[in-house]
């Protein structure tokens, strides 16, 4: 039976740390689901892994929907959390609750994720009526990056970190399962972890997050591009994976593929 709310909130109040990880694919769903990771996030980090955009904002409803469906399908066990993209919450109630609405529905994904904290409390107070568990994303917002003009990291004024309480505490006012608190500063991290009765899963906030979520090609190593200095890589795949398509560049090149076991 695949982990509902309730499950990761057992998890919370055993003290037992969340695991979670982006995917994008059913395969490395399964993979990460065998594993054993609790929750696997959609992430709209899809548009710059994946698709190779410069930032998430040109990513689309339909790009996500799409992903959440190949990740719902390839995993058991672990619950999946949709982000929703750019501008797909922001026209009004109606229009962000038939998007919400659209990846339970079609993706058959288990919640969906905004980015934002006071501005967007209302609009999760509807969809959690409307039967949408909801995570909420604090800190540095990657939608945001063109009008903040770049990525930041967040908490670091007196004024900061008392706006991001603020937020914290909106969110699980309206009914916000978990939290994401990305890239805060890891005195104000400690302090909204403390104030909050729900899960903070963290990402370059420190250790005193009840969860961490890393970028799936981050802990893999996958991308030769960018790593940010919050990853840790686990494998170097993007060496290894060079490798292994030289070789078998080589082989087809020199006719040692294919061999007689590889033919019909
Ligand atoms: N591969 C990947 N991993 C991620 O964690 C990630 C994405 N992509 N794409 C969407 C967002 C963007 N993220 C980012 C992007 C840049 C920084 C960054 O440049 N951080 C600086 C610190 C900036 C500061 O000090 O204010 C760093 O040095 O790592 C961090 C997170 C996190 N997300
Ligand atoms: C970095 C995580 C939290 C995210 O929102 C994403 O991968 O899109
Ligand atoms: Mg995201």
């Amino acid at each position: 039976m695949r982990n509902t709310v309730s499950d990761i909130w057992k998890l919370y109040k055993s003290g037992e740390k969340i695991a979670c990880v982006t995917a994008y694919d059913s395969t490395s769903a399964l993979l990460a689901d065998r594993a054993g990771v609790d929750l696997l996030l959609v992430g709209d980090s899809l548009g710059m892994t994946v698709l190779g955009h410069e930032t998430t904002v040109p990513v689309s409803l339909e790009d996500c929907l799409r992903h959440s469906a190949a990740v719902v399908r390839g995993s058991e066990k672990a619950l999946v959390v949709a982000d929703m993209p750019f501008m797909s919450y922001h026209g009004s109630s109606h229009e962000a609750l038939k998007n919400a609405s659209r990846f339970m529905q079609e993706s058959l994904a288990s919640s969906v994720k905004i980015e934002g904290g006071e501005e967007v409390a209302e609009l999760v107070k509807l969809m959690v009526q409307g039967g949408v568990p909801v995570m909420g994303h604090i800190g540095l917002l990657p939608q945001a990056v063109l009008v903040k003009g770049g990525y930041k990291v967040r908490g670091r004024s007196k004024e900061d970190e008392e706006q991001l309480l603020k937020d914290a505490l909106a969110l699980q006012e309206a009914g916000a399962f978990a939290i994401v608190m990305e890239c805060v500063k890891d005195d104000a991290a400690q302090r909204i972890v403390s104030a909050l009765d729900i899960p903070i899963i963290g990402i370059g906030s420190g250790l005193a997050c009840d969860g961490q979520v890393q970028v799936m090609h981050d802990v893999l190593g996958l991308d030769p591009r960018f790593t940010p200095r919050h990853a840790r890589k686990y494998l170097n795949l993007a060496e290894q994976i060079e490798g292994a398509f030289g070789q078998y560049k080589d082989d087809v090149k020199s006719s040692s593929f294919p061999s007689n076991e590889n033919w019909y």
